[in-house]
């Protein structure tokens, strides 16, 4: 079991954004158990989109936690956050310290294979304030994660193969000025699951 394995840190350059990918960061467990653990054990949804005006079953399973108010909105429905189990806040605490940042919620998502997928977005929900910093860890199948500029068509799109252990820290304006999504796969690949750790501000 690889509980330390080899750690290191990379600025991405791209115009307009702050990403900092880290690889190999201290999960207190091996990537694959927490994989597993985190397939077996979190309370996994399945959820609709709307589309031009017709309504899509998303192609993966998601879960919130949260602390208590921390609610998430998508697609008009507000979901109140699960509480936090311990493996969960451990390992917030553990992105906390990564990205110098405090988090109160996470969004987990289940790619089960490779027709599974996000769409192109950008996480700028009012709630996550102006220029969140978000952080997310990747674990099992290694997909590649696209970023392409929001304003600017010359700027190239980025494709960040995330490793299982790593943690992609998002933060400035990168959520202002590009848009991100994890594209469906010809080949077939494994499970992947991925936390992204946000701050919510609570609506008062
Ligand atoms: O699965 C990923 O790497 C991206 C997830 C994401 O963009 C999100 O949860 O907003
Ligand atoms: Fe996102």
């Amino acid at each position: 079991m690889d509980l330390f394995p080899e750690a290191s840190s990379e600025v991405i350059s791209a115009p307009g954004a702050s990403l900092l990918l880290h690889r190999g960061v201290a999960l207190g467990l091996s990537s694959d158990a927490l994989l597993d653990e985190l397939v077996r054990d979190s309370a996994w949804r399945t959820g609709d989109v709307v589309l031009f005006g017709r309504r899509y079953r998303q192609p993966r399973l998601f879960a919130w936690y949260g602390d208590p108010g921390a609610s998430y909105r998508y697609s008009g429905t507000t979901l109140e956050p699960l509480p936090w189990t311990r493996r969960l806040d451990d390992l917030r605490r553990r992105m906390e310290m990564l990205a110098d940042a405090p988090f109160n919620s996470v969004l987990l998502n289940y790619y089960r294979d490779q027709q599974d997928a996000m769409g192109l977005h950008a996480d700028d929900e009012p709630e996550l304030g102006d220029r969140p910093v978000i952080a997310s860890l990747s674990l099992g199948a290694p997909r590649p994660f696209r970023l392409k500029h929001r304003h600017d068509k010359t700027v190239k799109a980025l494709k960040l193969p995330l490793p299982p252990g790593s943690v992609l820290v998002m933060a400035g304006d990168t959520q202002v000025n590009w848009k991100h999504e994890l594209p469906r796969q010809a080949r077939p690949c494994g499970p992947r699951v991925n936390l992204t750790f946000r701050y919510i501000y609570l609506s008062r």
